[in-house]
């Protein structure tokens, strides 16, 4: 479990990032920080491996505060995927993956050998291990960036917008390998995103926020999506355009479910759950 105990930052230029924020992030789901640019969301998440440290509050892992950490031990057993990858062009994938692996002192092989093993993880020929970043597609590149976040099996694993930069098909598919890996993996998942469709999908906790990361609503995305917290919530997660909103269409072949383009989106089944 993370734990936020009235959390503020503030940069030294008085920007304050985040004004007292509480929130805890339970073991083993997704918990996914959403909302507009500049609400704080990236701070949140480097505030979990010190890569951005509190003004004021604490921020604890299992109940111990971070800051007792020693911060480089702390930063390499926390997975960190970012926006664009953040690959070293001058690194085969293969030492993309490796790098903590190396860092923390396995040897050329064993790293070598890890990295294909999280290759396959995540869906990447083994033959791609000795291209450079620039040899790679962009969907390539982030499974690059995922791999190499799960190298040193760690618990947590940070991802800032990491499928913000690719097309959405490509990017629906990273959706799809996340949860996917998420089933096999268990981690505890923190993901950062401005797309509330994204967060809806891969969020167990989605916390909708505001400019200092103020909170707005935490809830699974079935009660965000029966109960808004209030009109701006409600707009937000688009319940007011109706573009959420379903209706029953009869067929031939019984009730379906359309969206408000009337779209087929499902079929409706008695008694189903
Ligand atoms: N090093 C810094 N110095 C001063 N202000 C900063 C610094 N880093 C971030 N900020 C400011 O803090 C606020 C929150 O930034 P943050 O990057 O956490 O937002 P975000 O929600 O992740 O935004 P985005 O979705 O655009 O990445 C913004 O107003 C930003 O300009």
């Amino acid at each position: 479990m993370i734990e936020f105990r009235n959390v503020t930052k503030r940069f030294p230029d008085g920007t304050v990032a985040v004004d007292s924020f509480d929130l805890v992030i339970p073991s083993r789901k997704t918990t996914v920080f959403v909302g507009s640019s500049g609400c704080g969301k990236t701070t949140l998440l480097r505030m979990i491996n010190r890569m951005v440290e509190p003004t004021s509050g604490t921020v604890e892992i299992d109940g111990e505060d971070v800051a007792a950490k020693q911060a480089v031990a702390l930063r390499r057993s926390i997975g960190y995927v970012m926006q664009n990858s953040g690959l070293m062009p001058h690194f085969t994938v293969a030492e993309n993956i490796a790098t903590v692996p190396r860092l923390n002192g396995g040897t050329r092989r064993a790293a070598k050998a890890r990295a294909l093993e999280l290759m396959d993880v995540v869906g990447l020929e083994a033959s791609m291990a000795d291209r450079y970043p620039s040899q790679l597609s962009g969907g390539q590149q982030q499974r690059v960036g995922v791999a190499r976040g799960l190298a040193a099996d760690p618990n947590i694993l940070l991802m800032d917008e990491p499928f913000g930069a690719v097309d959405p098909i490509v990017r629906a598919e990273l959706q799809r390998e996340l949860i996917r890996l998420q089933q096999e993996l268990d981690k505890t998942v923190v993901f950062v995103t401005h797309d509330i469709d994204e967060a809806f999908l891969l969020g167990d906790q989605v916390v909708i926020l505001a400019a200092g990361a103020q909170r707005l609503q935490v809830g699974s995305p079935s009660e965000i999506t029966e109960r808004p917290a209030d009109d701006f919530v409600a707009a937000f997660i688009g319940a007011e355009r109706g573009k959420r909103a379903l209706s029953v269409k009869q067929t031939p072949n019984g009730p379906v479910l359309v969206d408000a383009e009337g779209r087929t989106q499902g079929v409706l089944v008695e008694g189903g759950a």
